[in-house]
This record gives C-alpha cells, sequence and structure tokens, in this order.
C-alpha cells in the first residue's frame, strides 16, 4: 500500500501527518507503529490524521464536516489531545485542506473540541479547553519515581483531557541527570497510564508589560517515551507551577523544553498553547499491507 504523508514538528515533537477526509485509510496500530519508527519507517513521536468527524466513530455527536484530529500515539495507541500536534494539524490544514485559520477554527479531539488559530510567522494558538488540576490541598496528591531520582518525589496530577504528573525539581542538574529511557512509576497507579513531566522554576520576568513565570521541563510521555517537547505537558506545568506559587503567581508561562519554547496562558479554567509548527517535508512510503 502506497501511502502520501507529511512530516512535521512542533518544538520537535515530531509526527507523521496523514489527509484522509474521508477516512479511506485503515489507520490500525501496526501502520502506526510503522510510520513512527525511525529505522524502518519513517519516524515519529506519533501519527495525526486529518479526518472528518462524519467518518469516524469518535467523531460522533460533531458536525459531520469538522475536521477531527485522529491522534495516534507512536506505539499504536490513541490518546485525547495533543498539544504540539495540534499546532502541527493546523499547519497541515492549511497546506492540505486551504484552511484560513486567522479567525481560528474548532475541530475535534477524543478530549473534545478545541481551537486553532494562526499567529502568523508559522505560530499558532491552540485553545486547550477545560483543565482539572488535582487535590492540592497538600501541595501533592501523588508520587513518582524515576531512574536518577532520589528519593521518590511529591507529584500532582493534571488533566488536560489526557492525563498527567507535575514533579517539581529544584534545579537544572538534578533535571539533566534523569535518566528517561524508562517510564517513571506514579502511585497511585494511574488507571489509563500518564505523561510525567518533570520541571524546575526559573523565576518570573516582565515581559511587555505582563508577568511571565519561566520554567525548565523534560516528560516521559505515555506511548512515546521522552520526546523533545509534550504541549498539554507544558500546560500541566503551568497549572502545577501556578497551583504551588499560590496567589500572585503569573498566569503566562514560558516553558523551556529540550527542542525550544511555548508559552502557557491561563485563562481562567481554560488554558491557550502558542507555539511554532513546521512541516518539514511531503512524500509517499510502501507500508506493509
Ligand atoms: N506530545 C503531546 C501529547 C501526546 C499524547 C500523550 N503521549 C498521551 O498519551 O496522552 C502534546 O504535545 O501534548
Amino acid at each position: 500500500m502506497t501511502l502520501t504523508f507529511t512530516k512535521g514538528h512542533g518544538t520537535e515533537n515530531d509526527f507523521v501527518l496523514l489527509f484522509d477526509p474521508h477516512g479511506d485509510l485503515d489507520l490500525t496500530p501496526a501502520l502506526v507503529r510503522f510510520l513512527c519508527d525511525r529505522r524502518a519507517g519513517i519516524g515519529g513521536d506519533g501519527v495525526i490524521r486529518a479526518i472528518r468527524a462524519g467518518a469516524l466513530d469518535a467523531g460522533a455527536g460533531l458536525d459531520p464536516a469538522t475536521w477531527f484530529m485522529d491522534y495516534w500515539n507512536s506505539d499504536g495507541t490513541t490518546s485525547e489531545m495533543c498539544g504540539n500536534g495540534a499546532r502541527v494539524f493546523g499547519a497541515f490544514l492549511e497546506a492540505e485542506a486551504g484552511e484560513d485559520l486567522a479567525r481560528g477554527l474548532e475541530f475535534g479531539t477524543r478530549g473534545g473540541p478545541r481551537t486553532v488559530t494562526a499567529l502568523g510567522g508559522g505560530r499558532y494558538a491552540i485553545g486547550m479547553g477545560r483543565y482539572v488540576v488535582g487535590d492540592a490541598t497538600e501541595g501533592f496528591d501523588s508520587e513518582v519515581a524515576a531512574r536518577g531520582l532520589d528519593p521518590v518525589r511529591p507529584a500532582l496530577s493534571v488533566d488536560m483531557g489526557n492525563p498527567h504528573h507535575v514533579v517539581a525539581l529544584p534545579d537544572v542538574d538534578e533535571l539533566r541527570g534523569l535518566d528517561l529511557t524508562e517510564a517513571p512509576q506514579v502511585h497511585p497507579v494511574p488507571p489509563h497510564g500518564t505523561n510525567v513531566e518533570f520541571a524546575v522554576a526559573l523565576g518570573h520576568a516582565e515581559v511587555g508589560g505582563e508577568a511571565h513565570g519561566r520554567v525548565r521541563m523534560r516528560v516521559h510521555e505515555r506511548g512515546s517515551g521522552e520526546t523533545r517537547s509534550c504541549g498539554t505537558g507544558a500546560c500541566a506545568v503551568a497549572l502545577a507551577m501556578r497551583t504551588w506559587a499560590g496567589p500572585g503567581a503569573p498566569d503566562v508561562w514560558d516553558i523551556e523544553v529540550p527542542g525550544g519554547e511555548v508559552t502557557v496562558r491561563i485563562e481562567g479554567g481554560t488554558t491557550v498553547l502558542e507555539g511554532p509548527a513546521v512541516l518539514v517535508a511531503t512524500g509517499e512510503v510502501d507500508a506493509p499491507a
């Protein structure tokens, strides 16, 4: 089977994109694993299919003509949401479907509707929907163990549509020293797995008359391993940091990731994720039948 694909990334969180408006493609876990394979396939942290909501069971309840971001992790599992992927999805819809995103476009995900707005200069803003911060009465509601982390650390869960656990570290040396080649262990064990972020607060500054917090993070993603960025993870980190900092903490957070930088704006019960999206190449691949 010959497939036409596009390769893209958002702060080096990279994806294989497929344009399949009518759902003609039988996208299976095995096909996703092949496409994401960095040696035998194209290579990516995940696969994103642009499909009309009416062509996918997960799109039930939406206007059938609505675009749906059908997101898959590199291990062939699906996730409710991908923030970096959503920006790249926006760039892909502009290129493949001629969508004008200047005024924002609503699209479907397994985590509910989201919006993408083109900001110009290859940057996009994603309306990330409602979040839920876990029980922060004592600051933390869980514990995380990881290689290179001694002792076990407290963590705070954040639901961004998909699950996250955020751990605060005191300095960048400890962040650098983590070995994330193995999945961190979380207690209590999250029923559907989780994405784990490790974050170091770098202080606050005035940017364009606005208070911004600055954080550096690394992430181990459910279904993909360590990646160079995670958009939903960046939002979870901003929310955890603001919770821990207490009243007067900034609502805007610049998040440094190994693959670049994104900005998270906390707006009431929702967040907006801003950052770049790049389409790198298009091509054809012979996929195993
Ligand atoms: N990299 C993504 C998140 C992708 C999904 C995640 N691995 C999960 O299983 O929830 C992002 O940018 O948000």
